[in-house]
């Protein structure tokens, strides 16, 4: 569904990723990990269609990303929900409207996907939160509505980037229990994680192949995790 063939991205006369090459199949799990600053969130974007790369190429959904004019990237986005490591929430926007965001912008009559937005909600654990406001929500509570809101429109495939950052160890396994069922019912996962330990417990529940940013390089990690 999103393949990547020997992407280089570059700034400033300097290389951040090179000779990356990996391919996200329908129902696959994958982990990216790698050091503070080694170019995660940055492969990510790049997996979106939120950058550019400098060399090689970027396929989505068997289009070239760099084909592909503003509407046509406007319907690959849909199929593809991110989860970004600092949420963006609308602060003013009750958690209800927060979540239901992608379908406002895209133009679905919210009113009448009531019922999956309710569902949604009590999936995460948030149906009693709905109308509190983002500034007014728990780590936990932030990171599960933004799952909610990267799969209101039942993309094929979840990025998400560090969407354990900054919660507790249960929080945690509660977000990758959402993960893990998503990925089961199908969809492709891409998590962003420097948390080895949730990285090791994932690998017991859920068969995930574990990529390591190394040098700038794109690596297979080894048995270690
Ligand atoms: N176009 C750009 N111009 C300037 N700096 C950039 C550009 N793209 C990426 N960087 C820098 O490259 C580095 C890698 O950023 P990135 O956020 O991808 O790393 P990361 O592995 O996700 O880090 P973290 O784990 O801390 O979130 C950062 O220092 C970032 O500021």
């Amino acid at each position: 569904m999103i393949t990547l063939d020997n992407v280089g991205y570059s700034y400033g006369g300097g290389d951040l990723l090179s000779d990356v090459s990996m391919r996200l199949n329908p129902g696959s799990f994958h982990f990216l990990t790698g050091p503070s600053g080694a170019g995660k969130t940055t492969l990510l974007k790049l997996c979106y269609g939120a950058l550019m790369p400098t060399r090689g190429q970027v396929t989505l959904f068997d289009a070239d990303l760099r084909a592909l004019d503003r509407d046509q990237m406007a319907l690959m986005r849909r199929r593809i929900g991110v989860v970004h490591q600092d949420c963006r929430f609308l602060d003013h926007l009750p958690l209800r409207e927060n979540i239901a965001l992608p379908l406002t912008v895209s133009g679905r009559d919210v009113a009448a996907e009531g019922e999956n937005l309710s569902e949604l909600m009590q999936w995460v654990g948030l149906a009693g939160r709905a109308d509190a406001l983002p500034p007014e929500l728990s780590g936990g509570e932030r990171q599960r509505a933004a799952l909610a809101r990267a799969v209101i429109m039942s993309p094929d495939v979840i990025i998400a980037d560090e969407p354990t950052g900054n919660v507790d160890w249960e929080m945690s396994q509660r977000l990758l229990t959402l993960l893990i069922e998503l990925n089961r019912m199908g969809k492709a996962v891409l998590v962003a994680s420097h948390d080895l330990a949730l990285i090791r417990a994932a690998k017991s529940q859920v068969q995930a192949r574990v990529l390591r940013i190394s040098n700038h390089r794109l690596q297979l990690a080894g048995a270690d995790l």
